[in-house]
């Protein structure tokens, strides 16, 4: 069994003294700048010029320079920008202002498990990923929990890189909840593994399969929703509770029964097939090299799928039926 690291684990006082700026203010750069502020941290926020995220910042009381000042000014350099801009900005503005003994962070391993950012050897070249969506990364910790986190080593030029990434971990809340070690392959590979094939492509995907066979049924659009979407998460909650055995143990013997004869109708042999030639193609590199050139070529396909994905009709029904729902709680 894997060892998790905890914040008796993690020494927050490798912070104390230094400045950590976080390149980006987005899903996760939001999170991991209020969290570590919370936390004591002294923190700086890069932005580009004209960043619609500046205002967003400065109210919360943040102080927002250009990347490139901000890495000048920074001890600790935490990348959370898209990961297909990573490299650009930082050959720009983050790789002149790096100094020996900076600590360059990452929450996702994709730039340097593929070779699109290459750092020098004079500093500490970590990640700490937070193993869910950063707004939730927040509002945990505002909770006083905290949302568990990988962490890998990739150089450690000064000797301290392991114990500065957990130490980051802990500010960020996610050693509250446990962290676990891995290298930057490993987080990169099986967190593009779990994203398209289960937390947001397979799911994405059933969701408006099951929906769109209802409908075209002839059933009432809003049931379909409420079935095929709405309860996902009512089901998983108990899942992540108690495991597959605590959401069996809750459901009726009909859905029980039905989960174990039909289930494996839907994820087939031939589903299985396709989860490995998904994950040859991330192994492989195939993949980073399809969404590098999405990005570099102006991702007009991007833009397009994202068009006609919003248009889908479970998102008007869905608009529709929350706009009613005051107790949902919203990120
Ligand atoms: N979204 C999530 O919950 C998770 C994200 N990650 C990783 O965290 C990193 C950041 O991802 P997100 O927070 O989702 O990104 P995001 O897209 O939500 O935010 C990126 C932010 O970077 C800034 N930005 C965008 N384009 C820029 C540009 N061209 N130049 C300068 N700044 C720009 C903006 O402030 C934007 O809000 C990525 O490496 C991602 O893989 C890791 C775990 C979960
Ligand atoms: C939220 C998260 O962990 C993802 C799905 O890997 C991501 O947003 O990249
Ligand atoms: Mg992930
Ligand atoms: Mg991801």
């Amino acid at each position: 069994m894997a060892r998790m690291y905890y914040d008796s684990d993690a020494n927050l006082d490798l912070l104390n003294g230094k400045t950590v700026a976080i390149i980006g203010y987005g899903s996760q750069g939001h999170a991991h700048a209020l969290n570590l502020k919370d936390s004591g941290v002294n923190v700086i926020v890069g932005l580009y010029e004209g960043s619609r995220s500046t205002a967003k910042a400065e109210a919360e009381g943040l102080t927002v320079k250009p990347v490139a000042d901000a890495v000048k000014l920074a001890d600790w350099i935490m990348i959370l920008l898209p990961d297909e801009v990573q490299r650009t900005i930082y050959k720009e503005a983050i790789a002149p202002n790096l100094e020996a003994g900076n600590v360059l962070l990452f929450a996702h391993g994709f730039n340097i498990n593929f070779g699109q950012i290459v750092p020098p050897a004079d500093v500490d070249v970590v990640m700490v990923a937070p193993k869910g969506p950063g707004h939730l990364v927040r509002r945990t910790y505002q909770e006083g929990q905290g949302v568990p986190c990988l962490f890998a080593v990739y150089q450690d030029a000064t000797g301290q890189a392991r114990d500065r990434a957990m130490a980051y971990a802990k500010g960020i809340g996610g050693t509250r909840a446990g962290v676990l070690e891995t290298t930057f392959r490993e987080e990169t590979e099986t967190d593009l593994f779990g994203e398209q094939v289960v937390l947001c492509g397979g799911l994405s995907e059933l969701i408006k399969a099951g929906f769109e066979t209802l409908v075209n049924a002839g059933y009432q659009p809003e049931l379909a929703y409420f079935e095929c979407l709405h309860e996902v998460k009512l089901i998983v909650d108990l899942v992540v509770e108690g495991g597959l055995a605590k959401m069996r143990d809750s459901i009726s013997n009909t859905a029980e029964y039905g989960d174990y004869t039909r289930g494996p109708r839907i994820i087939t042999d031939e589903t299985r097939a396709e989860m490995r030639k998904v994950l040859k193609e991330i192994q492989t590199g195939q993949f980073a090299r399809e969404f590098v050139l999405e990005s570099q070529s102006g991702n007009a396909g991007f833009t397009a799928m994202r068009r006609r994905e919003a248009e889908h009709p479970i998102e008007e029904v869905g608009k529709d039926l929350r706009a009613m729902f005051s107790w949902l709680k919203k990120a």
